[in-house]
């Protein structure tokens, strides 16, 4: 194992993905920032400048679980500081397990403003993967808005409301086509995108070059900001192979969904008319899609990669069939000898019902009636410094269930919801069973999708199932057998989903609906975990706030 240094820095620059100029922000000039890659075992140090002039930023890195380094999951109030402007933070972790990973800003809607990369993890030197390949793709999945993060946050913020509304491109690798389709003469209406971008070297869409009759390893990851996609390549199959860098028991599909926060990898054969270039297409699932699919040309060499294919790209399948996209997701299993069973007990089960309220003329989401908003000082300092006065308004125990009245299939009753830490004190080494609740939202006959994403662990999902949650026939129908670990789960419409962790890191942990505005709008929660456990802190993790007056009256305890 060994480490390998980065020198980054975040700057706002001007940028075409999708052919349109816009702000957006990049790191080291690069947008999407540039591609990790490591083995298992290493460690990666990331110096990273903050060069945004007027606020402050923190990096996430998605899927690592930061065993022992808490105060690098960079979470904004939660495990760190923001790093002011013009400041250098050094982010210090190990990379544990292989997989497909990214990283991206967690601070306000810094993901969306294009904060964020890839990060690969091969296997340690002398191991191997449970499947064979010849050669590897990657394709970092993400949505992209022509209204900036500060006018669509003032909105969600805004009374009345002002919903962001779906995105203007989908991009994949950060490059997308607006207001024109590179399958233009398939696509009645639409204008023939110029297929190296016009000349614009943002906005060239994405060629992967492959040599027929081979196997490559397709890393697919999610970042959006809103929508939920559904991957095809036209004419070929792919076998799913790992989820959230975890194997999982390997299955044929026609296409993948992939909601943001999964990632995944699939096998593909390229055993296909060898003369052809086929289309790689992502659209919009699980809402009405006002968004054209972006396309990737699948360039089987030598053919030129101008040789656009012939027959149409893959359709996205219908954004509603909730059906399909349940069998997709119920197919998803741990691999047989690779992926160890959960514990067959859990020692607290914590309920959390899903809700869209309103607060003050506002619209929020809720957890168990309580909207999250996140303190001044971040949690991982205060609670390690015992400072009970950085915590946000009404931060007592949030309850660990919600009443088994309420009515998930209509709008709430009562839509009042109040602000919280929803702040959730977790033992060490408990084994902690979670389900989340999904319900109406504010209109009638609508529920959303949200995928779940929680920090510094992975995760078994025992089961999903329909309407309100019964206790006894669910626990029942647990898959306790070979069910997958993930770091994101769906909850579909109306549904629940339920998943069990062990709670063996120390550290505090955020947990949440990985929709960036819906985060935004309060549907999160904190995991404590045993922080009297947690190491030293570094000092630029705890430099604002309470803990640094604390600091500077010498009252930091040798916490940090
Ligand atoms: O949070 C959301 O708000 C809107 C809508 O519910 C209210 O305008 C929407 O589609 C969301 O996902």
């Amino acid at each position: 194992a060994k480490a390998r240094h980065f020198r980054w820095e975040v700057s706002n620059m001007f940028w075409s993905p999708d052919c349109e100029e816009k702000v957006l922000i990049g790191i080291n000039g690069q947008f999407p920032g540039p591609t990790i890659r490591a083995k298992a075992g290493d460690t990666i140090v990331v110096e990273l400048k903050n060069g945004l002039h007027t606020e402050g930023v923190v990096i996430h890195w998605h899927g690592i679980r930061q065993i022992g380094t808490p105060w690098a999951d960079g979470t904004a109030s939660i495990s760190q500081c923001a790093i002011n402007p013009e400041e250098t933070f050094t982010y210090r972790f190990v990379v544990d397990k292989p997989g497909t990973y990214f990283y991206h800003g967690h601070y306000g809607m810094q993901r969306a403003a294009g904060l964020y990369g890839s990060l690969i993890v091969d296997v340690a030197d002398g191991e191997e993967e449970p499947f064979k390949y010849d050669g590897e793709l990657n394709l970092l999945l993400s949505d992209w808005y022509h209204e900036s993060i500060y006018t669509q946050m003032v909105g969600l913020s805004s009374k009345p409301f002002r919903w962001i509304g779906e995105p203007q491109s989908l991009l994949i690798n950060g490059r997308g086509q607006f207001n024109c389709s590179l399958a233009a003469a398939h696509t009645p209406g639409a204008k023939q995108c110029a297929v190296a971008g016009g000349g614009n070297r943002h906005c060239a869409p994405v060629i992967l070059p492959v040599l027929p009759n081979k196997t490559y390893r397709l890393r697919v990851a999610s970042t959006t900001s809103l929508a939920s996609l559904n991957l095809a390549v036209g004419n070929h199959k792919l076998t799913v192979v790992e989820a959230d860098g975890n194997y999982v028991d390997p299955f044929l599909v026609d296409d993948i969904d992939i909601y943001s926060g999964d990632s995944y990898s699939v096998l593909l054969t390229t055993n296909q008319n060898p003369s052809a270039n086929y289309w790689i297409s992502v659209g919009v699932r699980g809402r009405q899609p006002k968004t054209s699919p972006a396309l990737a040309i699948l360039n089987y060499r030598p053919n030129r990669a101008s040789n656009l294919p012939p027959s149409p790209p893959p359709p996205t399948p219908a954004w509603d069939d909730f059906a399909r996209s349940k069998s997709f997701t119920h197919r998803i299993l741990g691999l047989a000898g690779n992926t160890p069973p959960p514990p067959a007990k859990s020692d607290r089960r914590i309920e959390l019902l899903n809700t869209q309220n309103r607060m003050d003329g506002h619209i929020k989401w809720s957890i168990n009636n309580v909207s999250m908003v996140l303190p001044s000082t971040p949690y991982l300092g205060s609670l390690k410094m015992g400072l009970k006065s950085a915590m946000p308004p009404s931060s007592e125990s949030p309850s660990d269930t919600f009443g088994r009245g309420y009515d998930v299939t209509r709008p709430p009753a009562n839509p009042n919801t109040t602000a919280g830490g929803n702040l959730y004190v977790i033992a060490h080494n408990a084994t902690v069973d979670v389900v989340l609740q999904n319900a109406n939202a504010l209109a009638r006959n609508v529920s959303e999708v949200h995928p779940w994403h929680l920090h510094g662990h992975d995760f078994w999902v025992l089961g999903y199932g329909e309407g309100m949650f019964d206790e006894k026939l669910a626990s029942a129908a647990f898959n306790l057998r070979n069910p997958p670990l993930r770091n994101t789960a769906v909850i579909f419409p109306y549904g629940w989903t339920a998943i069990r962790f062990v709670a063996d890191n120390p550290g505090v942990w955020a947990f949440h609906c990985h929709i960036e505005p819906h985060l935004h709008m309060g549907m999160g929660v904190i995991f404590a975990e045993a922080v009297d456990r947690v190491g030293e802190l570094p000092k630029a993790a705890v430099s604002c706030g309470a803990t640094a007056t604390a600091l500077m009256a010498g009252n930091g305890g040798g916490h940090v």
